[in-house]
């Protein structure tokens, strides 16, 4: 049955998204055995805002469509785990571990204070090193381009993002970029092999290396290393400004982008408004020994949690949220075609 629906659902969304839907449903599969004694069990964080209202939709929709999973449910702490510095528990971590497949609702971190953040705990104890961010245009749903079909690759753990910031002295503090070989290679290989394996002809390398020239330089350098390895798939490199202004200007330009983790956050961001919204890209943090932990790439929206107007499509599309989680699993699912290194 839920290959039944996926495929029905798949057929009318995917018709313009040239994704390779045999690949898709191989992996469906793969990962949905038909025989329901087969049960998967998978890790479920609610999460914040509107996190929870999302997780009871997929929680039904899994339910509806009997889909053979078993969730195992974990809330963040209300005291800091010592042994993860974090509000996210140590037994959290290690439901991850075992299952190796998770779905997160967003997660919440206060602006400018407080406590170590929640995603930047699980993506760096699970080195979760690749955040995988496809973006389509979804028929039906009309914004200014028709035709976006473009996945960002996101460099997970390090960066801008590595949480190392001080103060020199009063009224002076520094914010440490960090860029590692062993990193940037694993996300660089993960974005050529997500290509190949995705029939992708393109992969652009995202940087700042004209003014960050050793941390971005570095980037760089590995991406070039790993493109050697592809030489059917075409390399290039763009500056993240002339990125943006392109990505605005025509989407289409793009195939597969790597880019180093701040700039991974905010393309994202760009490319959801692209097609209409936060509401309509999924994403999927790949970690090493095959971990996925699939996630929306908006955050909590407090603004709208509770008043059960989460935008999943658009205000304007009658598609029901559950609907659009459902096939946020199933895109998220696809992605497992890429092996996880
Ligand atoms: N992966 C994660 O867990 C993420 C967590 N965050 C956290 O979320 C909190 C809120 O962050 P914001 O900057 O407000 O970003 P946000 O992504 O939560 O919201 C930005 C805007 O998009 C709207 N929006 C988001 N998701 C939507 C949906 N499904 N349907 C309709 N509208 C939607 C919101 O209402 C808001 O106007 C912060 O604490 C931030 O750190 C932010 C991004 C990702
Ligand atoms: C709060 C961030 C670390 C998460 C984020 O911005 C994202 O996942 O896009």
């Amino acid at each position: 049955m839920t290959l039944q629906i996926a495929k029905r659902l798949t057929n009318n969304i995917f018709t313009t998204a040239r994704t390779p839907t045999a690949g898709l449903f191989s992996s469906l599969h793969r990962h949905y055995p038909s025989t329901s004694s087969d049960r998967i069990t998978a890790t479920l964080f609610p999460g914040d805002g509107i996190g929870p209202e999302i997780a009871e939709s997929v929680k039904q929709v899994f339910t509806a469509a009997d889909v053979p999973i078993e969730w195992e449910e974990h809330f963040v702490g209300t005291e800091v785990d010592p042994r993860t510095q974090s509000f996210v528990t140590w037994e959290s971590l290690e439901s991850v571990r075992r299952n190796k497949v998770g779905l997160k609702g967003p997660m919440a971190t206060p602006i400018g204070k407080g406590h170590r953040s929640l995603n930047l705990t699980l993506r760096k104890e699970l080195n979760l090193y690749a955040n995988v961010r496809p973006c389509y245009s979804l028929p039906g749903y009309k914004t200014r381009y028709d035709n976006v079909n473009l996945v960002t690759i996101r460099e997970n753990t390090e960066g801008e993002y590595s949480g190392l910031e001080h103060q020199v002295v009063r009224g002076v503090v520094e914010s440490l970029k960090i860029i590692t070989r062993q990193a940037s290679l694993r996300v660089a290989e993960y974005a050529f092999y997500y290509a190949k394996t995705h029939g992708r002809q393109r992969v652009s390398a995202v940087h700042k290396a004209n003014i960050m020239q050793k941390t971005d330089g570095l980037f760089l350098k590995c991406c070039r290393e790993v493109a050697d390895k592809y030489p059917e798939i075409k390399y290039e490199e763009v500056v993240i400004d002339n990125c943006c202004m392109m990505l605005v200007k025509n989407p289409t330009l793009f195939d597969v982008l790597v880019m180093p983790n701040l700039y991974g956050d905010i393309i994202s961001d760009l490319c959801a408004g692209l097609i209409g919204g936060l509401g309509l890209t999924p994403s999927l943090n790949i970690g090493e020994g095959g971990i996925a932990l699939a996630e929306a790439v908006h955050g909590s929206a407090p603004d709208i949690a509770g008043k059960v107007s989460i935008n999943t499509t658009s205000s304007s599309n009658k598609r029901p949220k559950c609907v659009r989680i459902y096939l946020l699993l199933i895109f998220t699912k696809g992605m497992f075609n890429a092996e996880p290194l």
